[in-house]
């Protein structure tokens, strides 16, 4: 019976952890529903199949888009949904909860959040930012009064936040993350190859072949869409430096909110990150040379921690053990929990 669980329920993936057995669950953000009748169809990895090859009355579609919850009641039952999947129907037993939610959820939201989690089985149920939930995923200890620097690149949202004394002191939120390198890609394969790729392949070309900073060796793969010209199914190779220049635009704004984010941080606690060095989680972190592009940017040393896409699931279950040190320490934020 799991008693603590940490659930990141993140714009691309849902990861559930559970205190003594690690992560349980790790699935797509994306949810099928039969739009006449309203009844959800697939849920995760095989509502992701779906997505773009439905029929016009199913929608396959993400409920949290760009860092926020755009489905209200989908991403609802999808929660309860995953809880009741590993923890069970939580009628003889309730754990205690910690939700990741993305930083940009309102009030509202949160409490929609709380509430599917309590349904759902849950009997403490706490919320927490992402970049607090990496930096303690990321093994960093977040009590001490050094300050330390944390990237969490995922899908909607890169987060960039400045942690010392178990509490937050600087921080800013992108809507620049994973989804929009897609559509970057997809744009330039648009511009520049007159072909026409989804989604889907947008993300596949920027897993096998994405590029943040110069590769010693060019790689190159095969990109199949549709000619925007003839109407025909296309192929065309491209290679990863192409994919580095689709890509300059959205690393630049990253670059930059970080550059902000370093400029309002107080000068003991940027002397701290230039000596302790920035740390880099979540999916977006495994785009090659990503680490190398921010340490050109920031003159800061870069580390990417090992498993950048469990690294919050991880901290946010991590974080129920250090509740109390965390709460009474971060008075300098009014709620990182609340
Ligand atoms: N090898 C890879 N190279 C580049 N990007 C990758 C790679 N693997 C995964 N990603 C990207 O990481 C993103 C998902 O990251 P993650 O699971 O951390 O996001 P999330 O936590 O769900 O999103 P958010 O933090 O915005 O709520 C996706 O855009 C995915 O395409």
């Amino acid at each position: 019976m799991a008693s603590e669980v940490g659930i990141d329920l993140g714009t691309a993936n849902v990861l559930v952890y559970i205190k003594g057995k690690g992560i349980v669950l790790n699935e797509p953000s994306v949810v099928a529903v039969n739009k006449d009748t309203d009844e959800i169809l697939a849920i995760g990895e095989e509502a992701r199949q779906m997505l773009g090859r439905t029929p016009a009355n199913i929608v396959a579609a993400k409920p949290l888009k760009d860092g926020v919850i755009s489905d209200y009641d989908i991403t609802e039952r999808m929660l309860k949904y995953f809880i009741r999947k590993t923890c069970g129907s939580g009628r003889f037993f309730k754990p205690r909860i910690m939700v990741c939610v993305p930083s940009g959820v309102t009030e509202v939201e949160k409490r929609a959040v709380r509430e599917a989690a309590t349904q759902a089985g849950g009997k403490e149920v706490y919320l927490m930012e992402e970049p607090m939930a990496a930096a303690i995923g990321s093994g960093l200890d977040v009590t001490e009064p050094d300050g330390k620097m944390v990237i969490d690149i995922g899908g909607g949202t890169t987060d960039i936040a400045v942690i010392a004394l178990g509490g937050i002191v600087t921080s800013t939120s992108v809507k620049v993350a994973g989804d929009k390198f897609d559509e970057s890609i997809i744009r330039y394969m648009r511009k520049v190859h007159k072909l026409y790729i989804g989604e889907r392949t947008g993300e596949n070309i920027k897993q096998a072949i994405g590029t943040a900073f110069p590769r010693e060796e060019e790689v190159s793969m095969e990109c199949r869409g549709r000619d925007l010209v003839t109407g025909l199914p296309k192929t065309v190779d491209i290679t990863s430096e192409e994919v580095m220049e689709a890509l300059e635009e959205p690393l630049h704004l990253i670059c930059e909110a970080v550059h902000g984010v370093l400029e309002k941080t107080p000068p003991e606690l940027s002397a701290d990150i230039s000596s302790s060095g920035i740390v880099v989680t979540g999916g977006g972190a495994l785009l090659y040379g990503i680490d190398r592009k921010i340490q050109e940017r920031t003159g800061i040393e870069v580390r990417i921690v090992e498993d950048p896409k469990s690294c919050v699931a991880i901290g946010t279950g991590k974080a129920l053990d250090e509740l109390d040190a965390i709460q009474s320490n971060s008075l300098n934020r009014k709620d990182p929990f609340n």
